[in-house]
């Protein structure tokens, strides 16, 4: 805040080109509120008390001076200066695209979440230039992530109660270059495609009977949640000669994605690369940095993705499996600097 301009009653203070006058909360009864009002109960409350617009009545005053309100802004509002809720409504706005619904404002914040089930696209150089603007914030989820319907995917906000018009049209003239550029919204989300894969089980010990197969289940589970399906699963003891040829007969399936599990690691009877390999994929990466997940392969056998599944999908929740799958199937091609990046913060519970 910056100079102010009379003392009793009431202080005047000039934010940007507008005028806030402050009034005592005992004199501000019939006064109509210049913004939400927040109380905060820690561990039970976290929210409006007042809404913007509301009229303070008398019953209001002992609730104003418990969330520590003694004075209650007055606003007059210059034309070239925006309150928060329309600074917040407008960064949304422009900001937003495909599949995304915006929230109302709430406390000077508008959110920006998903309409459906799919992959978070949010450009992370227009986040950052954004919040370099200055007196505004942009805050998102990381670029890539799976959301449902209702999930969150950016919030923006004015810093203070008013901000100068100028600033919000910088952002919308920073989201405005990235759509002609990209032809897309800086902040959407991608859907999935819905997929049939054919899952081809290795292991001689699952083959012969000798264990139940605990792969099975779990990929189908991972597919199914994204909206794709295992049309089809076979089996295979640890043979590179019975693989490749597994791996072709689901080619000429047509499946739109194949996935071979087991048997990717050291052993002498681990034959699941090699025979990728020779099925004739073009493999993007043998190896993933990301722990659990590792010993993933990822490829394209004549245009069709191929995944080589390390045991450790069979068992941990969230793998390099969870970072790729959802990509594939919202049709991003992944290409090997996309499996290189994924060292930096790949290390989770392993
Ligand atoms: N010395 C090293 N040891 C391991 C390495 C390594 O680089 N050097 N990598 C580790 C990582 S990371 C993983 S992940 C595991 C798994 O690798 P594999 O994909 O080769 O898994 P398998 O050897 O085929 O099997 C491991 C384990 O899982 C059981 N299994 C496999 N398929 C099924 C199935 N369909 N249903 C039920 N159980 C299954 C199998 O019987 C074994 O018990 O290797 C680390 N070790
Ligand atoms: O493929 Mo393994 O993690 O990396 O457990």
């Amino acid at each position: 805040m910056n100079d102010s301009e009379s003392s009793s009653p009431s202080r005047t203070t000039r934010i940007s080109s507008s005028l806030l006058s402050e009034v005592k909360v005992e004199d501000a009864v019939g006064m109509v509120l210049a913004h939400d009002l927040t109380q905060i109960l820690p561990g039970q409350f976290k929210g409006m008390l007042f809404r913007k617009g509301h009229v303070v009545s008398p019953e209001d005053i002992p609730k104003l001076k418990d969330i520590g309100k003694e004075n209650l802004y007055v606003l007059e509002l210059a034309a070239s200066d925006l309150h928060e809720d329309d600074a917040a409504r407008r960064m949304a706005f422009a900001l937003s695209g495909d599949h995304t619904d915006l929230s109302e404002p709430r406390e000077g914040k508008v959110s920006v979440k998903s309409r459906i089930t799919g992959l978070a696209c949010i450009a992370r150089e227009v986040v950052d230039r954004i919040n370099r603007v200055g007196e505004i914030a942009l805050a998102t989820v990381v670029n890539d992530r799976v959301v449902r319907p209702g999930d969150g995917l950016a919030a923006t906000r004015a810093i203070p109660l008013i901000v100068p018009a100028s600033k919000v049209s910088e952002v919308e003239e920073i989201a405005e270059a990235y759509r002609r550029e990209h032809g897309t919204a800086p902040i959407s989300v991608r859907p999935f495609r819905s997929l049939k894969a054919g899952l081809l089980t290795t292991g001689t010990e699952v083959f012969t009977g000798r264990i139940a197969d605990k792969f099975g289940p779990a990929v189908k589970a991972k597919l199914e949640e994204l909206g794709s399906e295992v049309a089809e699963q076979r089996f295979a003891p640890d043979d590179r000669h019975t693989i490749v040829n597994d791996i072709h007969y689901f080619l000429q399936q047509g499946y739109d994605m194949i996935i071979v599990t087991g048997g990717m690691s050291v052993d002498p009877d681990d034959r699941t690369p090699g025979a990728i390999a020779e099925a004739g994929t073009d493999i993007v990466s043998y190896g993933t940095p990301m722990l659990p997940g590792s010993m993933l392969l990822f490829g394209y056998l004549r245009g069709v993705p191929i995944f080589g599944l390390p045991g450790c999908v069979m068992h941990d929740p969230y793998t390099s499996f969870d970072v790729l799958l959802p990509r594939v199937l919202a049709g991003i091609p992944i290409l090997k600097e996309d499996i290189v990046v994924m060292g930096y913060g790949g290390l989770n519970r392993c």
